[in-house]
């Protein structure tokens, strides 16, 4: 049975790396933030809005919790999931728990071209959002490294970077 959790900040790579490492193992993916989307046929930029954060991370505990019954699965969290409740604790007694780690840098680069979609970054500027990411890596540390496996994911810019690091989270994994 495989049940893989991938975590780390946002534009870590936890989707991109997580589907694309489902399909080399021929496993179902399921992107948290997705599955919270259907589910509730809203975007999580609805979701934040209209219940507020604390309301939002109830329910995303309760999707972990559903999704983590699947057998042979591989789950990309969302940003914060590891950062509330038990969750991180509950991840690693039910599967093989992974964080992403980037460089704040590299996170800077991905994140400035795309915070529209990403409730907690909307509307800063450059200089606010790498601050920001710097101080919330800090915060989110003590989280992150409960994680057994960590992982570089900077090298994700391309198809064949997306494939080689597909290879390297493999052997990492030894599945
Ligand atoms: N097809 C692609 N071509 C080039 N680069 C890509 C491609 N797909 C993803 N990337 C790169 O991978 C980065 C990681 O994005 P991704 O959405 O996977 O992060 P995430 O950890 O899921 O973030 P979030 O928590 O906000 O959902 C992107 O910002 C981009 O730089
Ligand atoms: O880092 C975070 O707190 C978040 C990350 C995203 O995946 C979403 O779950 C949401 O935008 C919150
Ligand atoms: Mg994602």
């Amino acid at each position: 049975m495989i049940r893989i959790f991938l975590t780390g900040y946002m534009g870590a790579g936890k989707t991109t790396l997580g589907k694309a490492f489902a399909r080399e193992l021929n496993v179902p993916f399921i992107d948290l933030d997705w599955y919270i989307e259907e589910r509730f046929h809203k975007s999580i930029r609805e979701l934040f809005a209209e219940r507020g954060e604390a309301s939002f991370r109830e329910l995303e505990r309760s999707m972990l919790h559903e999704v983590s019954e699947f057998e042979d699965v591989i789950v990309s969290t969302g940003g914060g999931t590891p950062c509330f409740f038990d969750n991180m604790d509950y991840m690693n007694r039910h599967g093989q728990t992974v964080f992403l780690d980037v460089h704040p840098d590299i996170l800077f680069n991905r994140l400035r071209v795309a915070t529209r979609q990403r409730p907690i970054l909307q509307g800063k500027t450059d200089e606010e959002l790498r601050s920001f990411i710097v101080e919330a890596l800090d915060k989110r540390a003590p989280f992150y490294s409960q994680a057994r496996y960590r992982f570089d994911a900077g090298r994700l810019e391309s198809r064949r970077q997306i494939a080689g690091s597909v290879q390297e989270l493999r052997a990492l994994l030894n599945v």
